[in-house]
């Protein structure tokens, strides 16, 4: 058995192995984990950068960075290395002494950052929009929407990645090598290649390999661990409620609330609003009266400009012409974030935020907008998850919600802003039917309680029944408003006679 004992000589010489194992130790494995580590911080610095500057809107910021990461990411690591290592040798000795270590870093962490910027970059972009409208909705600016959910969704979303780029970073350590490092900087490499050259077998390098190993594979099934905690979230059971459950225990919630509590709610005077999105005309010279505490119910066809009239009223989209006033005040003279305070919006596909359960979506803006006291914003936060039923349901993720549940967090979510005037942008239509009328309802008392709401929606037994104004919309001018009555047994205009007699 010649081979054998050749093989077991050339790999598994024990003796070569346990000489050098406390080198491996105390040097190799030190700076193996020294590079890979402050490469990973130092790239995520410039990964995060490079993410924020391809994102932006400026040409000036997006083509370095795309030329950043093009460059960083086209060329073998190796040629990386040993151009930043010996062409910048001088400056390096100058700033660093005569170790080459730290432009190992250097390198490492460029090509590093190149791959964490793409990473934290489709990672943001993932993100779904309504995470931001929901965000600005709440008051946030652009920045805290940015800093405060999309940018933790997105790199939370990545995190798996990014530990994997730490594992590429451990292996690539390996390359600084070629720079010729002191005997007390070298790597885990190195430690086992020199031996392998003294005892003239590849023992000592196989040993690298298993601390290689060692390093990466508990890593690999980090990562895993993660994705799957991320995709499930932290919740140990998702209780899954029938619908007809869901409308009893919204009608026993509002069977023990305080229902004396009124709204003071705000009125809005729109005249001549235009809006164009690019060259496409969407709001042509739209009048509307809503009057303090009022509900009105804003009807009409697909594509008529009703969503648009209801975000031009807090400008989440802005408005070419016309005049806007909130209790008197115009809006387009206020703060977009002041205005938002006063005026909610509640959304078609709920926006909640994923990652927090649905007390920490209502408290959140109170929390970081209003800079509350957590205490004082968590007494709000669960007075206002109970005023919708979900009080038993505070700590649930949106994702272990139904979609009725999500919506009834998501209208506590605007209330507890205490805004003058909320709006609600079709949301009921992405609901199972059973659960429609839980949310019809709780809105119906809300409107009862004084709030003044805006209510663009395709329920017309709603309008019909909760309505103090209907307003029937095409082709982005109000055709016609009205009472209930008015508009529903007596409607004037051919137009809304037809879509009547399409929709009834
Ligand atoms: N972000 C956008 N960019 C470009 N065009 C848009 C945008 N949002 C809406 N539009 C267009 O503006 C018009 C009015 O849209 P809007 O959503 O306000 O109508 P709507 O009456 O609410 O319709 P629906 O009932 O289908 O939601 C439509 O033609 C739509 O395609």
């Amino acid at each position: 058995m010649n081979w054998f004992d050749n093989i077991s000589r050339s790999f598994f010489d024990w003796n070569a192995m346990a000489e050098v194992l406390p080198t491996m130790i105390t040097v190799g494995l030190k700076n193996t984990l020294i590079l890979a580590a402050a490469s990973t911080v130092f790239g995520v610095i410039i990964g995060m950068i490079l993410a924020i500057m391809g994102i932006s809107r400026s040409a000036w910021l997006r083509i370095p960075a795309r030329l950043y990461t093009d460059i960083f990411r086209g060329l073998p690591a190796i040629v990386t290395i040993l151009l930043i290592g010996q062409g910048f040798a001088r400056i390096g000795r100058d700033l660093f002494g005569p170790s080459p270590y730290p432009l190992g870093i250097l390198a490492l962490s460029l090509i590093a950052g190149a791959y964490i910027g793409e990473i934290f970059r489709s990672g943001i972009q993932s993100v779904d929009r309504g995470q931001m409208e929901a965000s600005r909705a709440l008051s946030m600016s652009y920045g805290q929407g940015m800093r405060i959910i999309v940018v933790p969704q997105g790199v939370r979303r990545v995190l798996p990645a990014l530990v994997n780029q730490f594992i590429g970073n451990v292996k690539d350590s390996s390359l600084v090598y070629f720079l010729g490092l002191l005997a007390s900087e070298r790597e885990i490499f190195r430690v086992g290649q020199d031996q392998a050259v003294v005892t003239g077998n590849l023992s000592p390098l196989l040993l690298a390999g298993v601390f290689y190993l060692v390093i990466t594979v508990p890593l690999t099934h980090v990562v895993n661990t993660i994705d799957t905690r991320l995709r499930i979230g932290k919740q140990k059971t998702t209780t899954v409620t029938s619908g007809l459950e869901e409308v009893s225990e919204l009608d026993r919630a509002q069977q023990t609330k305080d229902t004396s509590a009124a709204f003071k709610g705000g009125s809005i005077e729109v005249r001549d609003l235009t809006m164009a999105y690019g060259e496409l005309d969407v709001l042509k010279g739209v009048d509307l009266t809503v009057k303090p505490g009022s509900v009105t119910c804003i009807i009409g066809p697909s594509g008529s400009g009703k969503s648009t009239l209801l975000r031009c009223l807090n400008r989440l989209v802005e408005p070419k012409g016309g005049t806007l006033l909130l209790d008197g005040d115009s809006i387009l003279a206020m703060k977009p974030e002041k205005l938002r305070r006063r005026v909610g919006m509640v959304f078609q596909h709920f926006n909640l935020f994923p990652d927090h359960t649905a007390l920490d979506n209502v408290m959140l803006s109170l929390t970081k907008i209003k800079h509350m006291p957590r205490g004082e914003a968590e007494r709000i936060a669960k007075a206002r998850l109970a005023d919708v039923g979900l009080a038993s349901r505070q700590h649930h993720r949106p994702g272990g919600l139904s979609g009725g549940q999500q919506q009834r967090v998501a209208i506590a979510r605007a209330l507890a802003m205490e805004p003058e005037v909320i709006l609600f942008d079709e949301v009921t239509s992405a609901l199972d039917p059973e659960l429609v009328k839980g949310v019809l309802n709780l809105m119906a008392d809300l409107g009862g309680r004084g709030m003044t709401m805006v209510v663009v929606t395709h329920e017309m037994g709603f309008a019909r029944r909760v309505a103090d104004q209907v307003v029937f919309m095409d082709e982005g001018r109000v055709v016609e408003a009205g009472t209930p009555a008015q508009i529903f047994d007596d409607p004037q205009s051919p137009r809304l006679r037809r879509f009547l007699a399409e929709v009834l």
